[in-house]
This record gives C-alpha cells, structure tokens and sequence, in this order.
C-alpha cells in the first residue's frame, strides 16, 4: 500500500451508479454519499479522499494531479481530451451522442449550423464527413435550437430517445457510445500503481 488515493467523481448522474459500482466492490462508502452537499469526503476506513466536481471538470483534476484517479463520461474524455490515462470502462450511465434535427430536413446547402455542447467532437465529426459547418457551443437545452432556427443539426446526448421524441426531433446518425470511465493521473500511476492495481482489479471483478 502506497499513501491516500483521492478519486474525482462526477456530481449528477453518474455518481449514484459509480457509487453503487464501488459498493458493489466492496468498499464501504458512508451515508453521506446519499445524501450531502460536502465536496470533499474522506474514508479513513479506506484511505480514500472523494472530491464531487462537475462532471465535464473531472478530467481537469486528474490531469493537474489533485486528484490521482477519477469518473468520466468517454463524451467528456473525447470533447476535452486530457492529458489522463483511461483505465477502465466502467459500463455505467450509457448513452450515446448523435446528430439530430428535425424530421425530413435538410442541412443547409452553405455553413450549415451545429448547436452543441461538444464543440470539438462535433466539428471533428462533420470534418471526416468532409462538410463544412458552424458550430454553435450551448451549454443546454440543445433540443431547443433547431425548434426556433438557431441551428440545422444538433449533436447531443441521447439516452432514452424521449428528449428527441417529445421537441419531435429526429436522430440522423450516431457518433459514439458513451459509458462512464475510470482516469488516471500518469504520474499517480507510476506511483501509486499498487493500490491502483487493486482498485482495479476489485471494481474488474463487479463490472
Ligand atoms: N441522458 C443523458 N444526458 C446527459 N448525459 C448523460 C446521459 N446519460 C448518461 N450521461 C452521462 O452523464 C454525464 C453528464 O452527467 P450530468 O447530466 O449529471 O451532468 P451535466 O449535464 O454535464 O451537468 P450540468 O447539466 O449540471 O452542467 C455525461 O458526461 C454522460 O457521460
Ligand atoms: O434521451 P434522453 O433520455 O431524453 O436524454 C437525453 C437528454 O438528456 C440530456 O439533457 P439534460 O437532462 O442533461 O439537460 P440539459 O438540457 O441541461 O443538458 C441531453 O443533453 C439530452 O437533452
């Protein structure tokens, strides 16, 4: 065993299901893992540190080594890309990203416009289509964009379908499954592979 080792995990939806996953491997979280707005909890019993950050930040704590390890949605992994090891696919909060708009519609014939919230996976995507676009960042509600004219195509999340179906949009193309992944710092690898080892070798076992 080498020393404390602090894991970044994403607030929102994928917490309740990684949390479950390391129960599942038999590490005993506390309570306060359902139910509590601390940021920053510390499991003695475990030698772990858990700090809560936005799930589009987490790869940025691994990457600067505040934190050694963490969980990422692949979406957040491709959009950002990080200087970070991924160790694991933790099959967890599956989704995938994909082009939709509205239904029987054509993109338009110059610059036509992608709303997105993954601006460099969705210019990444349209380049190897080889066509030309403008992307628009939006921070939410994406589905909104193409109702009143901001955008031809949105790239965005689909899970159920039911955001799509229910603003009756369409999906056109999918551009990746999405699950959640376990991230490493390089540096806290070498270091601390040990205890990483296990980590890995105990959620391997429940996944
Ligand atoms: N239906 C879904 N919509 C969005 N993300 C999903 C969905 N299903 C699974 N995910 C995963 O969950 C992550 C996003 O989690 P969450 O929705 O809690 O945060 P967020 O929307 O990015 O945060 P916020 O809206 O607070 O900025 C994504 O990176 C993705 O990997
Ligand atoms: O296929 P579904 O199951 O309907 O899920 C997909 C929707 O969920 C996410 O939005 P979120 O709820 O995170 O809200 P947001 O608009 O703030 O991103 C995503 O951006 C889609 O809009």
């Amino acid at each position: 065993m080498n020393g404390q080792l602090t894991i970044a995990m994403p607030k929102g939806r994928i917490f309740t299901e990684a949390v479950e996953l390391l129960r599942n491997a038999g590490f005993n979280l506390p309570p306060e893992f359902d139910d509590s707005r601390k940021l920053i909890i510390d499991v003695e019993e475990e030698n772990f540190r858990f700090i809560l950050a936005k799930p589009m930040d987490v790869a940025t704590y691994v990457e600067h080594g505040v934190a050694d390890l963490g969980i990422a949605g692949k979406d957040v992994l491709l959009e950002e890309e990080r200087d970070v090891y991924e160790l694991l696919d933790l099959k967890i909060s599956g989704c995938y990203l994909a082009v939709a708009g509205l239904p029987d519609t054509k993109m338009n014939d110059v610059a036509p416009k992608i709303a997105t919230k993954y601006p460099n996976i969705a210019a990444a995507y349209f380049r190897e289509q080889g066509e030309q676009v403008e992307i628009i960042k939006l921070n939410g509600s994406i589905e909104l964009a193409p109702l009143i004219g901001l955008a031809d195509r949105i790239v965005d999340i689909v899970s159920t379908g039911r955001t799509l179906k229910e603003n009756g949009l369409v999906e056109y193309e999918t551009i990746t499954n999405v699950t959640s992944r376990l991230i490493v710092n390089p540096v806290s690898y070498r270091i601390k592979d040990e205890r990483i080892s296990e980590l890995i070798k105990r959620l391997d076992k429940v996944i």
